[in-house]
């Protein structure tokens, strides 16, 4: 088949654009979120692996960390439980835990890495519990019509630290690692974090150039519904007082302001529905969300 020369010329133009990008990112570590509700599509899936892989291949240091509400609501269900959400983070029982255990480290973790590797890398799953390398507390959430309160929600942990070794051994031999939030504790016991805490957690640990949480929306909406393409932390603490963040993109905004207040170099949300999302943010001039900024 010929090619049409304008086409051919186009697409070698966006290949070249790319370069400045591959310079200023080779061996930079780039920590990747890649939400539950991002990760329903089977083309998006296997664009997603594929871009992970180009990333890898041309000198970065992609780290996947990937959540997976829905797909826990699922196997919940399936048991006869309803999924119950406070302030974006799920109540977890003792049977709710051993779901999460199931499908994060389990399900969702061995998905992601067989299409790593299908697409040509070398991906390696872990939890947090592989070489005790999230370390987590019990979370306590504010109680907001008592002042003062907390609510118990269960096995629900926030990380108190991250020991990098793993992660940096698995980079350097050139292995991609895929990560599940979850994270243990002082006594072995495992908590279930949200995949957002831990991307910014691991992101502040390892110094990386950037922390891309992908998600289901277009980035950051205002009331109207309209994409804010960049928001610093005084913006932030308004909208979130006003109700325009709200549920799962509280979490998900805060680790991102965050991760660039602790020396992340940049925070995107991104849009995981657009193929190639990752490719788009990372190796051309174009935005696809919402970038964070400390100031
Ligand atoms: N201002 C906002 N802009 C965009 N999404 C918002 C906003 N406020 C709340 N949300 C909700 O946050 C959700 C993203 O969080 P979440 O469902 O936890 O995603 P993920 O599974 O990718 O972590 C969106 O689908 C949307 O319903
Ligand atoms: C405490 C808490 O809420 N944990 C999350 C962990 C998975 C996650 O964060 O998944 P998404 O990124 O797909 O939302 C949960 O149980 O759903």
């Amino acid at each position: 088949m010929s090619l049409n020369p304008s086409t051919a010329i186009e697409k070698a133009q966006v290949l070249s654009e790319a370069l400045p990008y591959i310079q200023r990112f080779f061996d930079k570590t780039i920590v990747i979120k890649y939400g539950g509700n991002a990760m329903t599509d089977e083309k998006l899936k296997q664009g997603f692996a594929r871009d992970v892989v180009l990333l890898k291949t041309v000198g970065m240091n992609p780290v996947v960390v990937h959540g997976g509400g829905p797909q826990i609501n699922d196997l919940l269900k399936r048991v006869g439980k309803q999924g119950e959400f406070i302030q974006g983070m799920r109540v977890t029982d003792r049977e709710t835990m051993d779901v999460v255990e199931m499908v994060l480290g389990g399900l969702v973790n061995k998905e992601i890495v067989n299409l790593i590797n299908q697409n040509g890398g070398k991906a390696v799953g872990l939890t947090g519990k592989d070489g005790g390398f999230i370390r987590a507390r019990k979370m306590m959430v504010k109680n907001v019509d008592k002042p003062g309160e907390n609510i118990d929600i269960g096995h629900v942990g926030e990380v108190t630290e991250i020991f990098p070794e793993l992660v940096s051994l698995l980079d350097s031999r050139d292995f991609i690692p895929v990560i599940a939030p979850i994270g243990v504790g002082e006594h072995g016991e495992a908590y279930n974090i949200n995949a957002d805490l831990v991307a910014g957690k691991l992101a502040e640990t390892l110094k990386a150039e950037k922390l891309i949480l992908l998600t289901n929306t277009a980035g950051v909406l205002d009331k109207e519904g309209k994409l804010l393409t960049g928001l610093t932390a005084a913006r932030v603490d308004e909208l979130i007082a006003n109700g325009t963040i709200s549920g799962g993109m509280i979490p998900k905004i805060s680790t991102a302001l965050d991760a660039v207040k602790n020396g992340v170099k940049s925070s995107h949300i991104i849009d995981g529905r657009v193929e190639h999302a990752l490719l788009l943010e990372i190796l051309t001039d174009q935005g696809v969300g919402t970038l964070i900024r400390a100031n």
